[in-house]
């Protein structure tokens, strides 16, 4: 489908034309943030532990703080080594007032993606950065709406409504279409709010602010790319995403974006089911 929107403005920094920024939404990139060497260094280094590049799935490797894929924070104890191919470009990253210690490496086979998501508010801190490699890929960015509000309650949702489903009757066929014909609407007119920025090999994306807190991000999940108007064919591309644990009471959020804050969800929730609301 085609996008109808462009990405918003950017400027390239006058001092250095690897970094260009949006401003207005806390994004940039920095181009060239490692050289030839050290991505050849690190794809070697992925493929010594997982030798596998064929598999139709995404391949992740955990370092530092393991991202817990059922809270979607960090875990307390599970820790790994972080490589030096990680600890040496660390001094280069443009904030250094608090450095990442959860690092995510993953290997995107061909034609493979990431639905589009706003990484946990409350667990990490602010920054958040992905390092590309291997190949370029356009990431998808979609300022968030009720929708993503609604996905991000849903599974509590579910779990609250457990006790009702014996009461509900069972969705006749016309829902079932209904439902169908709904979710074409709200992919339809999600695309069409979308806006993509190609992350080159070797590229280093910072979030913060509104990109990171109020956008969703999203790598399609597409056999080809229309790169710089002409179609070519995805290659397998690698990626680290880089965040910063918080801890104790540095836990929460206060971001203006409450219907994507889990922090804010949480407190909803909890007010719910106190019968404050
Ligand atoms: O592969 C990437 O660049 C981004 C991955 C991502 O969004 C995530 O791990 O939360
Ligand atoms: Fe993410």
């Amino acid at each position: 489908m085609a996008l109808t929107r462009e990405p918003p403005a950017a400027t390239v920094d006058p001092s250095n034309p690897n970094i260009v920024r949006w401003e207005d939404i806390g994004l940039t990139l920095i181009h060239n943030f490692i050289t030839e060497e050290e991505e050849a260094a690190m794809i070697e280094a992925f493929h010594a532990q997982d030798p596998q590049k064929e598999g139709k799935r995404r391949i992740s490797q955990h370092f530092g703080y393991h991202f817990d894929y059922t809270t979607f924070g960090a875990s307390e104890t599970h820790l790994t080594p972080v490589p030096s191919y990680i600890t040496n470009f660390l001094p280069r990253l443009p904030i250094q007032t608090y450095l990442p210690d959860q690092f995510t490496v993953q290997y995107y086979p061909p034609g493979t993606g990431i639905p589009p998501h706003v990484d946990t508010h409350s667990m990490f801190d602010e920054a958040l950065y992905s390092l590309s490699f291997g190949s370029a890929v356009p990431m998808q960015f979609r300022m968030s709406g009720p929708n993503d509000a609604r996905k991000m309650r849903l599974p509590k949702r579910s779990v609250q409504r457990k006790s009702d489903e014996n009461t509900e009757p069972a969705s006749s066929p016309a829902t079932a279409e209904q439902t169908q014909a709904n979710a074409q609407a709200q992919d339809a007119e999600e695309q069409s709010a979308c806006w993509e920025i190609l992350l080159p090999p070797r590229s280093l994306l910072l979030m913060t602010g509104p990109s990171r807190y109020g956008y969703t991000h999203a790598i399609r999940p597409r056999k080809t790319d229309v790169i710089d108007g002409k179609t070519v064919p995805r290659q397998g591309r690698y990626s680290i995403t880089m965040r910063t644990v918080r801890r104790g009471d540095e836990i929460g959020c206060n971001c203006a974006y409450p219907g994507v804050c889990d922090a804010r969800i949480r407190e909803e929730m909890a007010a719910r089911r106190d019968g404050a609301i």
